[in-house]
């Protein structure tokens, strides 16, 4: 292996049998280092720190954010992982044309994005005379970057909607260093399966961003990377990140309420206020069980599901009949009726709402932070289970929208401590990840389509990850992660349950 370490412009590579721990080389290079290096699936060719660009005057000055209540309503959280793969042509992905071409124009483009994200190349802290972890950046802080490539010939199937392991996109996804005092807030991971195509893997420390700004720093990245050859070109606003955090009120002081919560929770110390940033659950191995596949809603399915639930539902209360709620009620059906089991077990469906446009006064959507808010509701499996299972979760999550008009900040004092308090045994968590709002499909960094986006992360807290479909006709992306035999009653469920409303 080599190591490089570029700063400042400057690349210097070394054997890794020659790191030494006073290059401050981020942590969690190594240990990914260390864990594809026992992966059959890649070859780690460099590891390197990408800086924000020296040409962006903003990037030699200090830069720091106080978390927002926001922020530390997540921070405890596991690191969001997305995989993107490209579909390449033959004589665009030979190893020759990626390191030539392909990989100088990514590394340069990620360290101009990063010239306007400055909190995303630096790291999560926690000062001994700040009352909460702040995100900081100092002149020279970079991401770790990972180049490897791919022995694998099944870039079409790992990038397709079928049933495969978990465990086989894992590798192209990096790991984060996070420990009590230190965490980082970015890495990537490039990837390439010559002749095939490339992956970008990219995760992001949930104190730092929500989906919204994730995707945003993404096509960041992606607009810098089609500009040729400019110095220091400018975002357009709609990419030009908001970063003021006063415009965040908190008279409660949620943000002290969570982190007394936070600590109370998690802390197995003696000391219950010890300052950790470390996680809530260590990032577990995955069990070798666990599959993955991804189910799509056409355009005239959900026009189906709409049809179905206005035959059915009473229609004298308003229904928020939108394509999220249709399509999460469909899916949460199929998922509890594929784990069968006693009637009486709990069920819990939780997903989150961006609250940018919600608060009063209303946040710029470009606000650089978390703004996400959980809505939730626990109920027996058997109301999913007979034949009006989907009309019942379709009214559950109706509710649960109506009740955002109340104010996302209503019962927010709750919010942690019902992350701990709502876990019953046996619960079956569905949790939303990922949003068709997001519009990720769109990310083009004009070097080959983007064939396909998986959110890596969701089968750790059993999430389902939502975006829109990615021929941009309408219908939606669901995936999610089961073990095997659920996940076969499920995907029978699931295009069984459609086709019978032709
Ligand atoms: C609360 C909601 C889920 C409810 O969604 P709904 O679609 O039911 O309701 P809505 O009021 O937003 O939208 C009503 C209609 O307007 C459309 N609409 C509204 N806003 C839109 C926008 N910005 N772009 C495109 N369409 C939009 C919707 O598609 C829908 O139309 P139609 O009926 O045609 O559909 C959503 O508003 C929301 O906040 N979504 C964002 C969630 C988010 O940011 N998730 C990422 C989490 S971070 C993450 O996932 C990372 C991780 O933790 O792993």
């Amino acid at each position: 292996f080599r190591v490089d370490c570029a700063k400042a412009g400057t690349h210097n590579s070394r054997n890794l049998s020659e790191f030494r721990s006073q290059d401050c080389f981020p942590l969690p290079s190594l240990a990914s280092l260390f864990a594809m290096a026992s992966s059959k699936m890649v070859k780690v060719l460099e590891i390197t720190r990408v800086t924000p660009s020296s040409d962006s005057p903003s990037s030699a000055n200090e830069f720091s954010l106080p978390l927002s209540f926001f922020d530390i309503f997540l921070f405890k959280f596991h690191p969001i992982e997305t995989v993107f793969f490209f579909q390449l042509t033959e004589s665009t992905s030979t190893r020759s044309s990626f390191n030539s071409e392909i990989l100088p124009t990514l590394k340069q483009s990620l360290s101009l994005a990063l010239a306007h994200y400055l909190p995303l190349a630096g790291y999560l802290k926690w000062p001994s005379d700040s009352p909460k972890p702040i995100l900081s950046y100092t002149p020279n802080d970079g991401i770790s970057l990972t180049v490897a490539e791919s022995e694998a010939q099944n870039f079409h199937s790992l990038s397709g909607n079928e049933i495969r392991k978990v465990n086989e996109l894992q590798p192209l996804v990096p790991q984060l260093m996070i420990s009590d005092d230190i965490a980082a807030i970015l890495s990537a991971q490039i990837t390439l399966f010559p002749n095939q195509g490339f992956s970008i893997g990219v995760t992001t420390h949930h104190a730092a961003v929500d989906g919204r700004i994730g995707v945003m720093f993404l096509k960041s990245w992606a607009y810098l990377c089609k500009q040729d050859n400019k110095a220091n070109p400018p975002l357009p606003p709609e990419l030009t990140p908001f970063f003021d955090r006063s415009v965040i009120e908190d008279p409660a002081r949620l943000d002290l309420l969570y982190l007394k919560q936070w600590s109370a929770f998690t802390s197995s110390d003696s000391d219950p206020n010890k300052r950790s940033l470390k996680l809530w659950q260590e990032v577990r191995s995955t069990p070798d069980d666990l599959v993955r596949a991804t189910f799509e809603f056409t355009r005239k399915d959900i026009k189906k599901l709409r049809e179905k639930i206005l035959s059915k539902l009473d229609n004298s209360k308003p229904l928020h009949l939108s394509t999220f709620v249709l399509t999460l009620a469909y899916t949460a059906t199929c998922l509890v009726k594929a784990k069968g089991g006693e009637g009486d077990r709990p069920v819990s469906i939780v997903f989150v709402a961006d609250c940018r446009t919600r608060l009063d006064p209303p946040l710029p959507i470009t606000y650089f932070g978390n703004c996400l808010m959980s809505f939730g509701r626990s109920t027996n499996a058997t109301h999913f289970m007979n034949e009006d299972g989907f009309p019942f979760a379709v009214d559950l999550c109706c509710d649960l929208i109506e009740g955002l008009k109340d104010g996302v900040l209503e019962g927010a004092e709750e919010k942690v401590s019902h992350i701990f308090t709502s876990k019953k045994p046996g619960l079956q968590f569905i949790n939303v990840g990922g949003s068709p709002q997001l519009l990720i499909y769109s990310l083009d960094f004009g070097l080959g389509k983007l064939k396909k986006v998986e959110f890596v992360s969701v089968h750790r807290d059993e999430a389902i990850a939502m975006t829109e479909s990615r021929d941009g006709s309408g219908g939606v992306e669901v995936g999610l992660a089961l073990n095997k035999h659920e996940m076969e009653n499920f995907a029978s469920l699931f295009s069984d349950g459609l086709r019978s409303m032709d």
